[in-house]
């Protein structure tokens, strides 16, 4: 297995490389906001969108999901609240639209978005 380094290597030039396309909607993996590289290409070549979701949010969201290598682990509310310390600051240092998830279902989101996409 690469491990994370190599894992984060890949990401890095892949955002580089799929933040050059025109007319796409890139939803990233939530560990790409930790590279400057990565918030640099992100904030300088298209609309960035932060959805955002409490811990207490994401804890029920994927509670049942098996492909979150970082959450297999046995504390996942813990790794939840340290990786939304260090991650919550730098999603809004370079977020376009922030849009609170918590309380309103996906249909309620993308409408949302759109507007706020039309008022920019
Ligand atoms: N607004 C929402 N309301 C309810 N469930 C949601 C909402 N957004 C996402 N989910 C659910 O939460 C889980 C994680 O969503 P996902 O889009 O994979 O998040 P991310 O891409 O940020 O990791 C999925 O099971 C998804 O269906
Ligand atoms: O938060 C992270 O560091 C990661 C989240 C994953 O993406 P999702 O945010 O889609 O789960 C994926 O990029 C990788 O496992 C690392």
């Amino acid at each position: 297995m690469e491990g994370e380094a190599g894992f984060r290597e890949r990401e890095e030039q892949s955002i580089d490389d799929l933040t050059q396309m025109s007319g796409i909607v890139l939803a990233t993996g939530g560990g790409v906001i930790m590279r400057e590289s990565n918030r640099n290409h992100l904030s300088a070549r298209g609309i960035v969108v932060y959805l955002c979701t409490s811990v207490e949010q994401q804890l029920v969201r994927t509670a049942r999901d098996k492909n979150r290598p970082l959450l297999q682990a046995d504390n996942p509310e813990k790794i939840l609240r340290d990786l939304f310390a260090v991650r919550d600051p730098l999603y809004r240092s370079i977020a376009d639209i922030i849009i609170e998830t918590d309380q309103h279902n996906p249909r309620w989101v993308v409408q949302e978005l759109k507007k706020r996409i039309k008022d920019l």
